[in-house]
């Protein structure tokens, strides 16, 4: 190990995002570092799937990571602490590897090679197999890579076959998905592939040992904007009963389990007969007008939990998506109520996040 003197101390903060939405995970970040009280700069490439954070103060890139939850997060699917970027040599990729992290003083449980969600980088799986091995068992022999570390993880992220850029994870502040990624099958009786989007949602936002309780069989549902029926789709499959509000229709499987009552109603003005477990809404509207409407649902009380997406057709995604949650947020604080509150830009989401609020009681 390189003595304290001579480390690398890395200054600068790694975060995965869908391509395309770099410049929303660099102002995400670039603002709450700002509230946090820290100084430094956010780095992107356009497309590139990832974005920088590197940091400009006296105090350690450690803390920063600590401080910025992941969990809070809303367009980042990782979040590391990172070293600079490297440019290899292709005769020798594992020398300078070897080097960066010796010098780093970093020890760690697990190692994972990711790459952009790219064409580009799927095409490296090739080159990430080669070296998994050999670059393993390297590390094993100087003491880096150990079978007890506080379970921090290496991560290598190659930018291309000539670019890797390390970051270490560290357990409670981080995804625990290769690539922040959750991929999901498609259950082949829904009637849509937007049906993932709720199931995502629930694996995001619900603890598994808790979908027994909160997910359960014989709760009441309301899902507007509900067709073509993914989203009911997956309320029916936990044995729920659904209001399904849409003026257009719902595939024929799902009317005939006699679990789902369509109304060709309007969602922003229909109200629920009685108070509902359940609220989902994946209605196209305006980010502020959805919001709106679900926070008359929750001051009224008329769900205990929901979920909803947010579609974000515009530019400056992050500012709206920030705009609506403030505001929703301090509403519900107004009205007095207590609830559990956090959005993410999934995986299956496109260019829309997904809230999830419940009540606390
Ligand atoms: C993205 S699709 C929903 C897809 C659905 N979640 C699924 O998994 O199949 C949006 C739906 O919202 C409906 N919609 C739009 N405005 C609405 C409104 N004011 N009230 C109810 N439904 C509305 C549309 O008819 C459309 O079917």
């Amino acid at each position: 190990m390189a003595s304290l003197a001579d480390r690398v101390v890395p200054d600068q903060l790694l975060f995965y995002c869908r391509p395309g939405f770099e410049a929303d995970v660099a102002t995400e970040v670039a603002e709450r570092v700002e509230r946090l009280g820290w100084q430094g700069r956010a780095e992107f490439i356009e497309q590139g799937g990832f974005a920088c954070f590197v940091v400009d103060d006296e105090r350690p890139a450690n803390e920063l990571h600590r401080q910025l939850k992941f969990e809070q997060l809303v367009f980042a699917r990782q979040s590391l602490v990172a070293l600079a970027p490297m440019g290899l040599n292709r005769d020798d990729r594992m020398s300078p590897i070897l080097a960066q992290v010796m010098t780093s003083g970093w020890s760690f449980e697990s190692i994972w090679h990711e790459t952009p969600d790219t064409n580009e980088g799927k095409a490296l799986a090739g080159l990430i197999k080669a070296l998994t091995r050999p670059l393993e068992s390297a590390l094993r022999k100087r003491g880096a890579l150990r079978r007890k570390a506080g379970g921090r993880r290496l991560h290598l992220f190659w930018m291309d076959g000539d670019f890797v850029q390390l970051g270490m994870s560290f357990p409670g502040n981080r995804s625990e998905l290769p690539g922040g990624i959750r991929r999901l099958r498609f259950p082949s009786a829904a009637p849509s592939r937007s049906t993932l989007k709720l199931e995502e949602a629930w694996h995001e936002f619900i603890p598994r040992d808790e979908w027994s309780v909160r997910l359960a069989e014989g709760m009441q549902a309301a899902d507007l904007g509900a067709a073509p029926g993914g989203w009911t789709w997956q309320l029916v499959a936990r044995g729920m009963h659904v209001f399904a509000i849409d003026n257009g229709p719902m595939k024929g499987d799902l009317m005939a389990t006699g679990m789902v009552e369509h109304l060709r109603e309007d969602g922003f003005v229909w109200e629920p007969p009685y108070r509902l477990d359940w609220l989902v809404c994946d209605i196209v509207d305006k980010p502020a007008r959805v919001t709106a409407m679900v926070q008359r649902w929750l001051i009224r009380r008329w769900c205990r939990e929901a979920v909803f997406n947010l579609k974000l057709p515009m530019k400056r995604r992050w500012e709206e998506v920030d705009r609506c949650l403030v505001l929703l947020g301090e509403a519900l604080e107004n009205a007095g109520i207590r609830t559990e509150l956090r959005c993410r830009h999934l995986y299956h989401d496109r260019e829309e996040v997904t809230v999830h609020v419940r009540l606390l009681d």
